[in-house]
């Protein structure tokens, strides 16, 4: 069933997400801000988070090596898991308890669309308005091989087929809270995502993760945020980010293309935002997780908690803490989407900081 949040919600202008406001430069106008936005929540339904973007058939093979020209190797086992940075970050959005929407595309003809399917599902994820094309599901095979080196072929199928926003998905855009982007789909169809958001007053996040080379004007002039890892940071910008100094200088150069802020993740050292311009920066450490079993779908489960902990009205430190909390809980798990934390498994951690 499809439903019509629009009806049921407060118009963008008198909804306070702490997306654009956090830019407003009077320090206490945040804090009102994040209070307001927290008032309206206890009285009102919230705002859905709208995740646009891709969804993957993760083929994972142990190997031992990568197989030389014309040579063939047999791997351990064959495990199929549900991936792509779109699906991950819709899942980690909703299993923080945030109502949260996925459009993207399934292959029709592809049996592991009912496995993604049914993964997203069992994490919350609203899949009332994602479609089923012709083709394969996108696929990613994983050779992952003895030292823990991998070797990804990626197969685009259903996430770089022709997409159409159908009237149901641009009204959802409309009167979201949020809507969140990646570079795993077309870049056409984030840009026609971030301009309708940003002509309704929806605020736009994009994870810089996915395709490299350099992001579209159009689109950069729609972001409210921003969120390179260090290394997408420096192919972006053509700049060092060895330092925190170099990072700071580089998160810059993007805020003057038109960004409004910028989230840069850095690994185990944490992440620095850049909350707007001539403001203050805010570095935020990682929260050190006892064993870091594997860290893919870190820089996901922190982009779509961040953006949740916004949406929520946290001010832009908590909302950093919250997380960092959610990513270091995902890497002391094996995989992805299996590894995101519950909103209740965030909330202990950070209890257990104070
Ligand atoms: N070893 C770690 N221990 C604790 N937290 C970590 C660790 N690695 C990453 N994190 C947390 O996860 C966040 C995102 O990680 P990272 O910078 O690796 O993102 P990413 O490169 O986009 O990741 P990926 O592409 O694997 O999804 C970091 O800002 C940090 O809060």
């Amino acid at each position: 069933m499809r439903i019509n949040f629009c009806s049921k919600l407060r118009s963008p202008a008198s909804l306070h997400t702490g997306f654009p406001k956090l830019a407003a430069s009077h320090p206490n106008r945040r804090a009102s801000v994040a209070a307001g936005a927290r008032e309206i929540m206890t009285t009102t339904p919230q705002k859905p988070l709208i995740v646009v973007g891709s969804v993957n058939a993760d083929l994972v093979l142990p190997i031992d090596r990568l197989p030389k020209p014309g040579e063939t190797l047999a791997a351990a086992s064959i495990e199929t898991v549900p991936g792509g940075k779109g699906a991950n970050q819709a899942a980690a959005a909703a299993r923080s308890g945030y109502p949260t929407f996925f459009i993207g595309q399934f292959g029709k003809d592809d049996p592991n669309a009912a496995l993604l399917r049914s993964a997203l599902l069992g994490c919350g994820v609203d899949l009332s308005h994602a479609q089923d094309v012709a083709g394969p599901c996108g696929t990613a095979l994983i050779l992952l091989q003895a030292g823990g080196e991998n070797s990804i072929i990626i197969v685009g199928g259903a996430n770089q087929a022709a997409w159409s926003l159908s009237d149901g998905v641009k009204q959802l855009l409309s009167c979201a809270g949020a809507v969140l982007l990646q570079r795993e789909i077309p870049e056409s169809v984030n840009i026609e995502v971030a301009q309708l958001a940003k002509a309704a007053g929806v605020p736009v996040v994009l994870d810089a993760g996915g395709v490299e080379g350099p992001i579209a004007p159009e689109l950069l002039s729609c972001l409210t945020v921003l969120s390179p890892n260090e290394t997408e940071l420096a192919r972006l910008t053509g700049l060092p980010t060895d330092t925190e100094d170099q990072v700071r200088a580089a998160a810059e150069q993007l805020m003057s293309a038109g960004v409004q802020s910028v989230l840069v993740k850095l690994g185990s050292e944490g992440s620095l935002l850049l909350p707007g311009q001539g403001q203050t920066a805010i570095r935020q450490q990682a929260i050190k997780a006892p064993e870091v079993l594997d860290t893919t779908g870190a820089g996901d489960c922190f982009t779509a908690t961040y953006a949740v902990a916004v949406l929520e009205g946290k001010a832009a430190p908590q909302a950093l803490q919250f997380a960092s909390a959610a990513a270091s809980l995902c890497v002391r798990r094996m995989g992805a989407m299996t590894s995101l934390p519950s909103r209740g498994e965030v909330e202990e951690l950070l209890a257990a900081q104070q």
